[in-house]
């Protein structure tokens, strides 16, 4: 994050501390404080920003622990709101909620979620300055550009090209482009004669524009069964999944970064423990793209702020992620933005909002948390990127809200699913009994109709497919009821196929393993295929039983037990697979008698 660094001395503007409350810190003297604006705090030069103007009193919320300020330490403003630093170099880096780079901050200070306290003050560039890439030009001397055409590229990673666009308010004739190794601060061009390099600021309060945003309607794959045949999310959706304590949102927030068909994932660890981002910093890096086999983190960007570092900071993690999302989304990529947990995020708002002695609404939150958590959910979008070429990008945004107690009535929750197009719903109960991912199949929706791209990409028949298995699905919790009130001898034998089938449907396709090799990811291929034989088998049960045959002794014939192990096919052979399989279901059930 850039905190001022480029200000001229002119700018800045001088006043002191005045009030020290926790994160926040009132401060006098500051002329022409602006909202939002980065200033600097005591003689430690903490960074904060501005959240309140009144009278001569500016109220900042800084962005580190602030025990130790005294009053009447200097405040100095920067003269420029809060801003990332966006440019090559971004990929695989590790940066805590205001983009300062973990690792090389843990090389000063030793373990980066170790003592809340870390690193006051220090203030290291969040991208690498000396680094040289080779900047490949696009354009030719005299070529007129306006934003967003892309000058050049850079290959940042083996699997993403990384487009050099011109930016915001630069217009007019290429004066000059060179082509050859070039750090992000050195001018790779000319555009009218304005030197132009490829080191970007944004504010991050600020959505990037775009030229106009498109309708959702291809979906964002991910690998997962549940989600993508039942619930799917769209490429440039959103999704929330709340889940009460244990329920699975990391495990199921990670997969979903590990696995998605997205170009670009960003990670923010918001208020999570710090051993569990420590696992994930220890653990992507090792991880390969199931496609590509190209080293995960290569796609990789991640956001640690853990409950142990400071609450403010926490705040700003959610606005860097996102904005770092939409620099990527305007190259013509697709992002994806994981957010784990929103609630953390707002218990950030809340405890500084308390500080500010503000009036707090439901449940102690500010008045404003429905418009914070709209403002985020807001920036999810598949757009036209700016730029003469009509490339195509998007940002899928994904939140986990831990509601207390899994109590689903309760703000965060409320408001998330107002705005989230999916809503996978964690049930504690399924996590109860170990059934994982433990999305609740009655509860969850999703409002994007992308039945065709699924159709026309995957297989005709794959909505008959999904239709079928929700109808089952739904016509099984009713049974269920039944057996719990009156007994399952109270059913008809068509109705017990039902139960047969279901429990197919649950155990072998909806359950899935997030930490098996194979069935932690499922090509939506092979998720036809297995539907395809789950259907097989509720047909061959229907039949037996139109033959008398108990429908007990149709689900337990030896093809049933290799259902169970469909989730182990590999992703290639599972079409073939799936035909023996079904010859064998229909030999099987078809001699009982
Ligand atoms: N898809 C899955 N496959 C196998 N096990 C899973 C899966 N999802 C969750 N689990 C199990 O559930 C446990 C809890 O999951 P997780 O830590 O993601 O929950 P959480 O909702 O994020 O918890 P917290 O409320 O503590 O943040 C995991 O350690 C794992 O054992």
């Amino acid at each position: 994050m850039t905190t001022g660094s480029s200000r001229t001395p002119e700018t800045g503007d001088a006043g002191a501390v005045w009030r020290v409350a926790g994160p926040v810190v009132v401060a006098k003297g500051l002329r022409d404080a602006r909202l939002y604006n980065v200033v600097f705090v005591g003689e430690e030069r903490l960074p904060g920003e501005v959240i309140r103007l009144d009278g001569e009193r500016v109220t900042i919320q800084v962005y580190e622990e602030t025990s130790g300020i005294r009053v009447g330490e200097p405040v100095e403003d920067s003269g420029a709101p809060l801003q990332v630093e966006l440019g090559p170099g971004l990929l695989g880096a590790i940066f805590d909620g205001t983009q300062r780079p973990l690792p090389r901050m843990a090389e000063r200070d030793g373990d980066p979620f170790g003592a809340p306290t870390m690193a006051r003050g220090i203030s290291i560039p969040a991208i690498d300055r000396e680094k040289e890439w080779e900047f490949v030009p696009t354009v030719g001397v005299g070529d007129e550009v306006v934003p967003g055409d892309v000058l050049g590229t850079v290959e940042e990673t083996s699997s993403l090209v990384h487009k050099v666009l011109v930016p915001n308010g630069v217009s007019g004739p290429v004066t000059s482009v060179e082509a050859g190794p070039a750090r992000v601060e050195d001018a790779v061009a000319h555009v009218g004669g304005e030197p132009v390099a490829m080191l970007r600021r944004w504010a991050v309060r600020e959505p990037r524009p775009a030229a106009r945003k498109l309708d959702p309607d291809v979906p964002l794959v991910t690998g997962q069964r549940i989600v993508d045949t039942l619930f799917p999310v769209a490429r440039g959706g959103s999704a929330t999944i709340p889940g009460g304590f244990g329920t699975g949102k990391t495990v199921l927030e990670q997969s979903l970064a590990k696995y998605s068909e997205a170009d670009v994932v960003v990670y923010v660890g918001c208020g999570e423990r710090g051993n569990e981002l420590t696992e994930v910093l220890e653990e992507f890096p090792e991880l390969l793209d199931p496609k590509t086999g190209a080293p995960l983190m290569q796609r990789t960007i991640l956001i640690a702020n853990t409950s142990n570092m400071p609450v403010a900071a926490r705040e700003a993690s959610i606005y860097t992620g996102i904005t770092i999302a939409e620099y990527f989304r305007d190259q013509g990529y697709d992002v994806a933005i994981m957010a784990d947990s929103t609630s953390r995020w707002g218990e950030a708002l809340r405890e500084v909002s308390g500080r500010l002695e503000e009036m707090p609404a439901e449940e102690g939150y500010p008045a404003y948390l429905a418009t914070r958590i709209a403002e985020f959910y807001e920036r999810a979008g598949s757009v036209v990127c700016l730029g003469s070429d009509g490339r195509e990008g998007s940002v899928t945004v994904v939140g986990a809200v831990s509601p207390p107690g899994g109590d689903f009535s309760e703000p965060i929750t409320q408001y998330s699913l107002r705005l989230a197009g999916t809503f996978w719903a964690l049930d504690t109960s399924l996590a109860r009994s170990r059934h994982f991912p433990s999305i609740n199949w009655g509860t969850s929706y999703t409002l994007y109709d992308l039945d065709e791209w699924f159709e026309s990409a995957v297989r005709p028949g794959w909505t008959e497919n999904r239709a079928w298995a929700r109808d089952l699905l739904q016509q099984e919790r009713t049974l269920l009821e039944i057996v719990q009130l009156l007994g399952a001898d109270a059913l008809a034998p068509p109705q017990r196929v039902i139960l047969a089938t279901g429990r197919l449907l649950r155990e072998d396709f909806l359950q899935q393993s997030a930490f098996d090799e194979v069935d932690a990811y499922c090509s939506p291929e092979k998720q036809f295929h297995m539907m395809r034989v789950i259907r097989a088998a509720h047909e061959g049960i229907q039949e037996a039983v139109g033959r008398d045959v108990a429908v007990e002794a149709s689900a337990a014939v030896p093809a049933v037990a290799e259902i169970g192990r469909m989730k182990y096919w590999p992703d290639a052979g599972a079409e073939k697979n799936a035909d023996d399989l079904i010859r064998r279901v229909r030999r099987e059930m078809g001699g009982l008698n």
